[in-house]
C-alpha cells in the first residue's frame, strides 16, 4: 500500500483546550498537525499565530518522542513577513496561496532558507499554471476542495479531477529528478470520501470537522485507514 498521511486541522479543535487536543489527536494516529492560519483579508475569518504554533509545538511528538510535523497552512495577504516567525515558532512546513504573494519564487525560497518544506496552495477555481515553473522549489502541493476560511463546508467535486491533473505532473517530475513532491487535499475530507480523492491521486488528506466533530478520534482516523487500504 503507499504511504498516506492524514493531517488533522485543528481549526476545529477546542480551542480551550489546544496542546490537549494536538496530544488526542496525535495517539489517534494524526501524521501531521495541520495549522489554519487566517488573516481577515485574503479570507473572512481569523485565527491563531505564531505564538500559538510556538505553545503547540511542544505537544507535537509521539508518546516515544518522535516528533510529528507541523503543517502550517497561510491563508494570509500578504505572506513573507510570517514566514520567518513561522519558521521560529517550530513549522517544519509552510504552505502558501500564490496569488497571496507578489513574488512566488522568492516567497518559496524565503521559507527554504527559513529551513522550512515549502508547499503552494491552490484553491478550487485557482489555475495550476504557475505549478510546471516551481516544481524544483517545492516539497508539497494542497490541493484546496473547499473555499478557503471556514471548516466544516462540503466537498467540492471538481478538486478530483485538479487532483489527479497534479498527480501526473508530479510522476513526471519524479521520473526526471527522483524528487518525491507530497500532494495533499484540504476540506470536506471524511472516512465516507476518504478512497476516492486517494483514489485520485493524493496522498495527504487534511480533515478537521471529521475528527474532532466526533468523541472517538482514534475510531475517525482507523475509519479513514481502513478506507485507504482499500484504495488500488
Ligand atoms: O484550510 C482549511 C479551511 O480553509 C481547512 O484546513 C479546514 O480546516 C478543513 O476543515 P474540514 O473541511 O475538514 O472541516
Ligand atoms: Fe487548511
Amino acid at each position: 500500500m503507499k504511504t498516506y498521511r492524514i493531517a488533522p486541522s485543528i481549526l476545529s479543535a477546542d480551542f480551550a483546550r489546544l496542546g490537549e487536543e494536538v496530544r488526542n489527536v496525535i495517539a489517534a494516529g494524526a501524521d501531521f498537525i495541520h495549522f489554519d492560519v487566517m488573516d481577515n483579508h485574503y479570507v473572512p475569518n481569523l485565527t491563531i499565530g505564531p505564538l500559538v504554533a510556538q505553545s503547540l509545538k511542544p505537544h507535537c511528538k509521539r508518546a516515544d518522542g518522535t516528533p510529528v510535523p507541523l503543517d502550517v497552512h497561510l491563508m494570509v495577504k500578504p505572506v513573507d513577513a510570517l514566514v520567518p516567525m513561522f519558521a521560529k515558532a517550530g513549522a517544519d512546513i509552510i504552505s502558501f496561496h500564490p496569488e497571496a504573494s507578489e513574488h512566488i519564487d522568492r516567497t518559496l525560497q524565503l521559507i527554504r532558507d527559513s529551513g522550512c518544506k515549502a508547499g503552494l496552495v491552490f484553491n478550487p477555481a485557482t489555475s495550476l499554471d504557475v505549478l510546471d515553473y516551481v516544481m524544483d522549489r517545492i516539497d508539497l502541493v494542497l490541493i484546496m476542495s473547499v473555499n478557503p476560511g471556514f471548516g466544516g463546508q462540503s466537498f467540492i467535486e471538481g478538486a478530483l479531477h485538479k487532483t489527479a491533473i497534479v498527480r501526473k505532473k508530479l510522476d513526471a517530475y519524479k521520473a526526471q529528478s527522483g524528487r518525491d513532491i507530497l500532494l495533499e487535499v484540504d476540506g470536506g475530507i471524511k472516512a465516507d470520501n476518504i478512497a476516492k480523492v486517494a483514489a485520485a491521486g493524493a496522498d495527504t488528506f487534511v480533515a478537521g470537522s471529521a475528527i474532532f466533530g466526533q468523541p472517538d478520534y482514534k475510531a475517525v482516523v482507523d475509519a479513514m485507514r481502513a478506507n485507504l487500504a482499500g484504495v488500488p
